[in-house]
């Protein structure tokens, strides 16, 4: 098992990271003391469910817990207010106190929603994460917590930091491939923003991660934790520095409210931003040879990279207007200055984003 910390004063926690961890989970909870006194409620969703929800509930019930489980249909649109409402209707039918915990056992959306639960249950409740997708070694650490709402991505919300996340590898490897091209996008845009040498490691490894090897994936994994915890540790409530996790999430959330919550994947929608925020970076003068690249590495994990023609560019752009970094009528967009490199920048206008978006649209 390889450990990770999360560094935040009292709120600091640990990411644990290894293969079987689940096994553990009971004790791991006993020695975050989340004690068996109150009940716990287990959030999850109908297709991870089916694969571990029988087997968590056990470890915990084997450890004297109490534990009330929802699960939630598999997808996007369970990430809404709608949906939160049924979850709280079970924590209270389960008699959940202010000492209980949620735990969510799931990819971003259960973490995303199950967070959000968690920050919100009678003003606040503990919350652990057990992210079971390769995406989620990014929701789980840092804090972010949402639902979604028509019009925008992420928009109702909290920041609520987790007692830890337990990252048990063995769970991915019932991920669909879909998923885990999806969860390779996120890991390789930690390596975008940061760590040239970790994008050459997923350059080089990119058949054994998409392939699932536990090695290649334990270190990935590892070393993607790592550079969120570092940035989460710095800035946790994005005051400037925890912006570049977004690369990409301009163009990306947009995409997906768009599309439809669920048609584009998450990780597919920040592949195809990605490269739009490569292509912006082009037109502010920085080396056209950053898209190239950026667009290469993202192909060779079978990631869109192109923006689907039928999209409505207006749409588009009237949904980028509600990103989070959209302030006093400046786009702030996060750029790649070079590979491994980005900055944080004011400049970019709105005509040249709807160029780029025009472009992605129009090119094969
Ligand atoms: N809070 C944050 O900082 C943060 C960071 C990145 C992404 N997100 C959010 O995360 C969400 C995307 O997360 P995701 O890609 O994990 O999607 P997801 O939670 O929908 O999981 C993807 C799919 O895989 C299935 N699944 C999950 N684990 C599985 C397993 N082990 N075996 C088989 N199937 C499994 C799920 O049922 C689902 O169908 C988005 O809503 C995004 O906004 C949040
Ligand atoms: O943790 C962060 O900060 C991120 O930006 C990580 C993103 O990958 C993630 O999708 C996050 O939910 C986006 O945050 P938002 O504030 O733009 O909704
Ligand atoms: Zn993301």
């Amino acid at each position: 098992m390889k450990e990770l910390k999360v560094e935040l004063g009292e709120r600091s926690y640990p990411i644990y990271v290894g293969d079987g961890l689940l096994n553990d989970i009971a004790t791991t909870l006993a020695k975050h003391k989340i004690g068996t006194k109150s009940p716990l409620l287990l959030v999850s969703d109908t297709n991870i469910a089916k694969l571990y929800l029988e087997q968590v509930k056990s470890l915990l019930e084997a450890g004297g817990y109490r534990v009330a489980t929802a699960v939630v249909a598999a997808g996007e649109k369970s990430k809404s207010l709608a949906v939160m409402e049924d979850i709280i209707t079970v924590a209270l039918e389960a008699g959940l106190d202010r000492n209980s915990a949620v735990i969510a056992l799931g990819g971003g959306v259960v973490g995303d929603l199950a967070g959000f639960v968690a920050a919100s249950y009678m003003r606040g409740v503990r919350f652990v994460q057990i992210p079971t997708t390769i995406l989620a070694h990014d929701s789980s650490v840092g804090g972010k917590v949402a639902v979604n709402h028509k019009l925008a991505k992420n928009v109702i919300g909290a920041f609520h930091q987790p007692e830890f996340v337990l990252y048990d590898i063995a769970t991915l490897k019932s991920l669909p491939e879909r998923e885990v091209r999806a969860g390779l996008s996120e890991l390789v845009k930690e390596g975008f923003i940061l760590d040239r040498g970790f994008v050459e490691y997923c350059d080089a490894n990119a058949e054994r991660l998409l392939a699932l090897d536990s090695e290649a994936l334990e270190h990935a994994l590892y070393i993607g934790c790592g550079v969120k915890a570092k940035v989460v540790s710095e800035d946790e409530k994005e005051g400037g520095l925890r912006a570049i996790l977004n690369l990409g999430h301009t163009i990306g959330h947009a995409l997906e409210a768009v599309a439809g919550y669920g048609e584009l994947l998450h990780g597919e929608a920040i592949a195809i931003g990605m490269v739009g925020a490569a292509r912006l970076s082009e037109k502010l003068g920085n080396p056209g040879s950053i898209a190239v690249e950026t667009e290469r590495i993202l192909r060779k994990f079978g990631l869109p990279v192109r923006i689907p023609a039928h999209m409505d560019t207006d749409a588009i752009m009237s949904a980028m207007m509600h990103d989070k970094k959209f302030l006093e009528g400046t786009m702030v967009f996060i750029i790649p200055t070079e590979i491994g490199k980005v900055e944080i920048n004011k400049t970019v206008s709105i005509e040249s984003v709807r160029e780029v978006v025009e472009r992605l649209k129009r090119e094969d």
